[in-house]
């Protein structure tokens, strides 16, 4: 077996510069996943590797053409590419996807595209796929993934080619958000080391160095690097469930709104009902309560509450205080009644009780007693003091003219309260002193003593 030739150290690696997450160069350095599994393979094959910078990745492949450069650690195989490189086992499987404007319809792989143009990077084997596999196909070739998806977004381009992660990756990063995953796009990426001719001697290394890399390692790679995030064409299924459920929600509560307005209208209508009805009430009661004590023609106090008065009377005054009835009586009522009418007789009786209450002190209580009879309570009252009243009324009454231009007379019969008298008893005295009245001619004051 031929023994290897010297190896040169260390052996001069290129990457794509702008691959990520699979790989880039990061002020210098190579990053992303192919960096964690180079370094895993150097180590385990013993070899020593020095990264050669480049721009771009044609650069990359001229690298490797012209043998400036002896390896690169993840590429697709290709029928091309075998002409100038020697590859490893598959040790990576990425699948390319095809990528258009928000718009567009859903595409399965290739077969469908029809006369879309599709953008695909320079020096990649899927263009190399497409040109050889569906050469009708009208292809952009831009120079490199970010390129061709700019080109797509700006319309420039229909579609673009390309491998989900890095898709994924560039989209996120120049914001490209008005892109979709269309479809699959054609053969999965399956990728290796590439190795200079004269190092394909160290594939059997590599290639045991591959395989030596457990599950764990290939999953903690990938996780450290694959940060996918599904781009959904125009997946707006949950902005619509919430626009509905606060369409609802608001709806809701214009609904409630509406229906706690109309409650508190008719609410305020039956309160102002209500408001009425108390205010008709308490007039009715005032009136009920007016009724229950006076009398509906004069107004004056009527029998009923004389007679609780001058109980209420005798229970509180005092030895000392002196109480006075006078009873008057209208002299020949019966003949104004039967001239001038009922109703004349009925205004009469008013008149006359305004010319009584006019000449009585605010303490002293009138009342009609019946008919065209009246009577006076006079507190604290000297007997003399109310036969002058008597006098004094007796005169009014005499004076006036009421109505229909009538004349009037009355008689008077006054009593004074005696020491332990029942009030029923003077009252009954002072009747007995108005028949004397009567009796002696009428329109006259006795006095009963
Ligand atoms: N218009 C009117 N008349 C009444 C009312 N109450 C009683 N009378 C009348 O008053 C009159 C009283 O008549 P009488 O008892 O005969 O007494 P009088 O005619 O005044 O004669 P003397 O008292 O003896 O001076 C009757 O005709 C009753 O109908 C009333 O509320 N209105």
């Amino acid at each position: 077996r031929q023994a290897p030739p010297p190896m040169e150290h260390p052996l001069r690696y290129c990457v794509d510069p702008d691959w990520m997450p699979y790989e880039a160069i990061d002020a210098g350095s190579h990053t992303g996943m192919a960096s964690d599994y180079l370094r895993l393979v150097a180590e385990r094959a013993g070899l020593d590797l020095e990264l050669l910078p480049t721009q771009s990745w044609q650069q990359t492949i001229d690298a490797l053409k012209t043998g400036t450069c002896q390896l690169s650690p993840m590429l697709n195989r290709s029928e091309h590419r075998e002409s100038y490189l020697g590859f490893s086992d598959v040790y990576f499987y990425a699948p390319n996807v095809l990528v258009s404007r928000k718009d567009e319809p859903f595409l399965q792989g290739f077969t469908n595209i029809g006369d879309r143009l599709l953008a695909l990077p320079q020096d990649y084997r899927l263009l190399e796929y497409v040109q050889k596999y569906y050469p009708k196909i009208r292809t952009l070739v831009v120079k490199s993934e970010k390129h061709g998806l700019q080109a797509v977004s700006e319309g420039k381009a229909d579609l673009f080619a390309g491998s989900l992660y890095s898709v994924n990756a560039h989209i996120q990063q120049a914001a490209l958000f008005n892109l979709k995953i269309a479809g699959w796009g054609g053969p999965q990426d399956e990728l290796r080391i590439g190795v200079a001719p004269e190092l394909t001697y160290l594939l059997p290394a590599l290639n045991k160095a591959l395989a030596s890399i457990s599950e764990e390692e290939h999953l903690d790679i990938q996780q450290r690097w694959i940060n996918l995030r599904i781009i959904q064409n125009n997946n707006y299924d949950l902005v619509w469930q919430v626009v509905a459920v606060t369409l609802a929600v608001l709806l809701l509560l214009f609904i409630w709104n509406i229906s706690i307005r109309r409650y508190s209208l008719r609410l305020a209508t039956k309160n102002q009902q209500l408001e009425s009805l108390r205010s008709q009430l308490e007039d009715t009661n005032a009136e009920l309560q007016f009724l229950s004590n006076h009398d509906p023609l004069t107004k004056l106090y009527n029998r009923h509450y004389f007679n609780l008065r001058i109980q209420q009377e005798q229970r509180q005054s005092q030895q000392h205080d002196k109480t006075c009835l006078i009873i008057l009586d209208i002299d020949h009522f019966k003949e104004i009644n039967d001239c001038h009418g009922h109703a004349c007789g009925d205004t009469i009786l008013a008149e006359l009780s305004g010319v009584l209450t006019r000449c009585v002190r605010d303490q002293d209580i009138v009342a009609r007693w019946g008919g065209e009879e009246f009577v006076i309570l006079c507190h604290q009252t000297e007997l003399s003091e109310a036969g002058k009243l008597a006098e004094r009324i007796a005169g009014k009454v005499r004076q006036r003219r009421f109505s229909g231009g009538l004349s009037l007379s009355c008689s008077f019969g006054v009593a004074e309260l005696q020491p332990r008298e029942n009030m029923t008893k003077c009252l009954e005295r002072a009747d007995q002193a108005l028949y004397e009245a009567k009796s002696q001619g009428r329109d006259r004051v006795c006095v009963s003593h």
